[in-house]
């Protein structure tokens, strides 16, 4: 599904040149869910920017469902836009609408009549379990529901591809748990591709099947993560229960 070769980016500012992406090669597989790792600094909001085309790339070749994306049309772009959505660590829900208008929006803008996209998008909050909040506003959402409502946003155009750039990060474990296994249980059920980038390593060995370590914007390692299939719905399980999902991440890293 994503195919790159040798993608090099700089940036430069008034004193330094500073190298962000050093040649990175690598293909992600439709399907899969996989981790982008690293330190701070090491290149992996840049290469997610390139991934999800907010950003260019100097040199290299990236390829994205059959398409060189380097000299590409407006038009074109748009239409590889259309096969993606994204989920950021703030949510990103607009404050004055409601939650069921917060999921709809991206379908209205596709030029879906209001009434289409309000059924599509109740259908999406039955889906991620908050059907009782659609008139609620933003301001009244915890941390996780509030990423609940952005990730049905980002699932009601049916995309190819999710972007979740550290999308627990501002989370506690239990609920972080929760939103990955939602993340999860989308990949079953609809063999959307995912692309996470977190710094929390235990989540990523929770969630991914393989895993990008980049160092000083290199590939330092890229590898399959023996995962537990298992999703997490019951976090009391986790520390107590007798299917110990804790022992199998940490056994099989
Ligand atoms: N717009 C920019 N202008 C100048 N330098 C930049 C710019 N964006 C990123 N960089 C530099 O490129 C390098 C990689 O940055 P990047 O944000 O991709 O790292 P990161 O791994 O995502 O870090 P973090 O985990 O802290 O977000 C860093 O040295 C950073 O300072």
């Amino acid at each position: 599904m994503f195919k790159l070769t040798n993608i090099k980016k700089t940036f430069k500012d008034k004193k330094n040149i500073v190298s962000a992406l050093d040649g990175v090669t690598f293909e992600i597989k439709s399907g899969e869910i996989f981790g982008i790792i690293g330190k701070s600094g090491v290149g992996k909001s840049t290469l997610l920017k390139i991934l999800s085309f907010q950003s260019t790339y100097d040199e290299g070749e990236f390829i994205f469902l059959d398409k060189d994306t380097k000299n590409l049309t407006h038009h074109e772009q748009r239409q590889l836009l259309l096969e993606t959505s994204y989920i950021h660590q703030s949510f990103s829900l607009l404050y004055n609408l409601s939650v069921l208008e917060n999921i709809a929006l991206p379908l209205i803008l596709r030029g879906i009549s209001k009434k289409e996209a309000l059924e599509k998008s109740k259908k999406m909050l039955s889906y991620v379990g908050l059907i009782h909040k659609e008139k609620e506003y933003p301001i009244t959402l915890s941390g996780g529901e509030a990423q609940r409502i952005s990730i049905a946003r980002a699932l009601v155009t049916q995309p190819k591809v999710i972007y979740a750039d550290e999308p627990t990060s501002s989370l506690d474990d239990a609920t972080a748990y929760e939103i990955l296994s939602l993340l999860k249980q989308i990949n079953q059920e609809f063999k959307t591709t995912i692309i996470f980038v977190s710094h929390q390593t235990e989540l990523v060995k929770y969630l991914c099947d393989r895993v990008l370590l980049l160092e000083k914007g290199k590939i330092k390692r890229l590898a399959e993560v023996k995962n537990t299939k298992e999703l997490v719905t019951d976090y009391e399980s986790i520390i107590w229960g007798d299917e110990n999902v804790w022992s199998n991440l940490y056994s099989n890293w």
